[in-house]
C-alpha cells in the first residue's frame, strides 16, 4: 500500500492523519518540533484538537527522511512558513508527489503554494488540497467535500483516490491556481466578515460585504489566469461561506475580535492576515480593483480604522452589479 506523509503536526495536519488512517490508509505524519513530536507519539492527542486520538497506525516521527519511504507527502503547514520548510527539506521532499495544504500567498515573494513548490523541488508535480473543511471536523468524520487541483490529470487523479475516503470526498480540478487564489483569499473576506460581526454592523451588512468579496476574488483570480468555474466551487465560494459563517474559523474570530477591540492570542494561525497585505501590494501594483483587501489591509497595520474603512466603501462611486 501507498504510504502518505504529512509534513505538519498542527491542527490541519493531524485531523488529515487521523481520517486518512481511519480509513485503512498507511500514514506518517512528520513534526519538527521533536518534544511535541513526542508527546504526540506516545500520548496520541494533540492540544490543537481537543479529544480526538491519533490511530496507533500513524507513524509519528520528527525525522524528515522517513518521508522518503511516502508516496504523496502533504504539506500542512502554514503558508509564510512553506518557503522555510522547502528552504531546509526541499531536497528530502524532491520527487515526491508535493500536495500543499496551506492557504495563502507568501508575503516575501507573492506566490502561492505550487509556484513555492516548483522552484524548491523540480522533480515534483505540485497539487493542491483545499476547500471548506474545519480540522475539528475532518477529525470526527464528519462529510467533508474538498477540491484537488493538479495540472497533471493522471496525478490528480490518482491523488483523489488515494486521498478520498468514505467521509472526506475530493473532487478533482486542473485548475491549481484557481484552487489555490480561492483558499488564499477567502481568509481574507473571512476576517473582513469577522469585523463586520464584531463591530456590530449586522448580517446584512456580512451579506453585502461576502457577495461584494466574492466579485473581488473573481477579479484577482481571473488576472492570474484562474477558470471562473473554480472560484464558484469548493475551494472559493464554498470556502468563503464556511469561513465568513463560522466562529471556528479563527480568521474569522481574529476579525471579530479587532471589531469589539478584544485581544486575540498572536500565536494563533491567522492565514489571512498576511495574505491581505500581499494581495493588498500586488493589487495596487497591477491595478486590480481590491477595495475590502485594501481595507483589511489597512485596518491590521493600524492605518485606518474600521470606522474610516466601512465609510470608505459605501462612499465609492455607485455601480452596476
Ligand atoms: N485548521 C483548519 O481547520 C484548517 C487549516 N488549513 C490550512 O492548513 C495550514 C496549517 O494550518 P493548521 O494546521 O491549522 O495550523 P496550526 O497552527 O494548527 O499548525 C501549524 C503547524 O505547522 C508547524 N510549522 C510551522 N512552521 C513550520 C516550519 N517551518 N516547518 C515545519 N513545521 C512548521 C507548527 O509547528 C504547527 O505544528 C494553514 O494554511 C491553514 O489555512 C486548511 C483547512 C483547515
Ligand atoms: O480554512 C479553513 C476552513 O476551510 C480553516 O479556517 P481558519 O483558518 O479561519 O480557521
Amino acid at each position: 500500500m501507498t504510504r502518505i506523509g504529512i509534513a505538519g503536526a498542527g491542527a490541519f495536519g493531524v485531523a488529515l492523519a487521523v481520517a486518512l488512517a481511519q480509513a485503512g490508509r498507511a500514514v506518517t505524519l512528520w513534526g519538527r518540533d521533536t518534544a511535541g513530536i513526542e508527546a504526540l507519539r506516545t500520548r496520541r492527542e494533540s492540544p490543537r484538537l481537543n479529544g480526538v486520538i491519533l490511530p496507533e497506525t500513524v507513524s509519528v516521527t520528527a525525522e524528515i527522511g522517513e518521508m522518503a519511504a511516502c508516496g504523496p507527502v502533504l504539506l500542512a503547514v502554514p503558508m509564510q512558513a512553506l518557503s522555510g520548510l522547502l528552504t531546509q527539506h526541499g531536497a528530502a521532499l524532491d520527487g515526491r508527489t508535493l500536495v500543499a495544504c496551506c492557504k495563502g500567498v507568501d508575503l516575501a515573494t507573492g506566490r502561492g503554494p505550487s509556484a513555492l513548490i516548483a522552484e524548491a523541488c523540480p522533480g515534483t508535480t505540485p497539487a493542491v488540497l483545499t476547500g471548506p473543511s474545519f480540522a475539528a471536523d475532518i477529525a470526527r468524520g464528519l462529510p467533508t467535500a474538498l477540491t484537488l487541483a493538479c495540472a497533471d490529470a493522471e496525478t490528480g487523479a490518482r491523488l483523489q483516490e488515494r486521498l478520498s475516503t468514505p467521509a472526506l470526498r475530493l473532487y478533482r480540478s486542473l485548475d491549481v491556481i484557481g484552487a489555490e487564489l480561492g483558499g488564499a483569499l477567502k481568509n481574507v473576506m473571512a476576517i473582513a466578515s469577522g469585523i463586520v460581526i464584531g463591530s456590530g454592523l449586522g448580517e446584512s451588512a456580512r451579506a453585502a460585504l461576502i457577495t461584494r468579496g466574492f466579485a473581488e476574488m473573481q477579479r484577482f483570480a481571473r488576472a492570474y489566469g484562474a477558470e471562473p468555474e473554480t472560484l464558484a466551487g469548493l475551494s472559493g465560494f464554498g470556502d468563503l461561506v464556511l469561513t465568513c459563517t463560522s466562529a471556528q474559523s479563527r480568521n474569522f474570530r481574529y476579525g471579530a475580535a479587532l471589531g469589539e477591540g478584544a485581544y486575540f492570542d498572536p500565536q494563533i494561525t491567522v492565514e489571512g492576515a498576511a495574505t491581505a497585505r500581499a494581495v493588498a501590494a500586488i493589487a495596487k501594483a497591477r491595478g486590480i480593483d481590491m477595495p475590502v483587501t485594501q481595507s483589511v489591509a489597512h485596518v491590521i497595520d493600524g492605518r485606518r480604522s474600521i470606522q474610516e474603512a466601512v465609510k470608505i466603501l459605501l462612499s465609492r462611486p455607485l455601480k452596476e452589479e
